[in-house]
């Protein structure tokens, strides 16, 4: 039996508030700037394959490929650097440390599972998405922290977005390579992470600056991103 997973509803002004992005907040208003492409990318074939269980192991892989060199490009180490307070450097710094003890490790474990060698991991292309989001993060981090705190809370904010439509439809994925790619992103670590990006972006960024077009270009970006998976699988 297949246990689908309805599609998130179209975003409203609110949404997030549970996580710090009240109604009017500049996370909301951000968040609503984008409403449209932010929806079809947290509903989009990929995602709703992976959450039904029906995704084929080869755009998975396709995909996972992709996302490891996504993964790779150490764009927390820039955060690090470019954050202006101590705190906030060391709440960056422990959750890097959290994607390399729990992330990193889901990644090589699926590589074996899934019978991926070093030499095809290395030879895959990038996709095209893939290509354009990791040169348009190298122009993010050489920019401002404004800029850099908005890109890292749009792309992780809509990965649990997109994973909460699971848990509100209390549906658990039956292949674990789709689970584990559902609890990196969505329980109260993965919540609290993206709190405190929201409570940053509330706190740094403008919906009147250049971080409003950050948001919308990331937003963008990832809706490709997991079309792409399907072209070189
Ligand atoms: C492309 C992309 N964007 C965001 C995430 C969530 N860390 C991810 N794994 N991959």
């Amino acid at each position: 039996m297949v246990n689908h997973v309805p599609e998130a509803p179209a975003s409203k002004s609110g949404d997030w508030a549970f996580l710090g992005a009240e109604s009017g907040s500049v996370a909301d208003r951000l968040y609503l700037s984008a409403a449209e492409e932010w929806n079809r990318a947290i509903n989009s074939r990929f995602v709703n394959e992976l959450l039904d269980d029906t995704l084929p192991d080869n755009v998975l892989v396709s995909y996972l490929i992709q996302d490891f060199k996504f993964f790779n490009q150490g764009i927390m180490d820039h955060a690090i650097a470019l954050a202006p307070r101590e705190e906030t450097k060391e709440m960056l710094r422990k959750q890097s440390k959290f994607f390399a003890d729990e992330e990193a490790p889901y990644f090589t474990d699926f590589l074996k599972v899934y019978h991926v060698t070093d030499e095809q991991y290395e030879h895959a292309p990038q996709t095209p998405a893939n290509k354009e989001y990791c040169d348009y993060l190298a122009e993010v981090v050489n920019g401002t922290w404004e800029e850099l705190i908005t890109a890292l809370c749009c792309m992780e904010w809509l990965y649990l977005a997109w994973a909460k439509r699971t848990v509100d439809a209390g549906v658990v994925q039956q292949v674990p390579a789709h689970k584990g790619w559902v609890d990196l992103h969505e329980g109260e670590l993965f919540r609290a992470w993206t709190g405190r990006l929201i409570a940053l972006v509330n706190e740094y960024a403008s919906v009147d600056g250049p971080e409003a077009e950050v948001f919308r270009r990331i937003v963008h970006l990832e809706r490709r991103f997991f079309e792409d998976a399907y072209d070189l699988a």
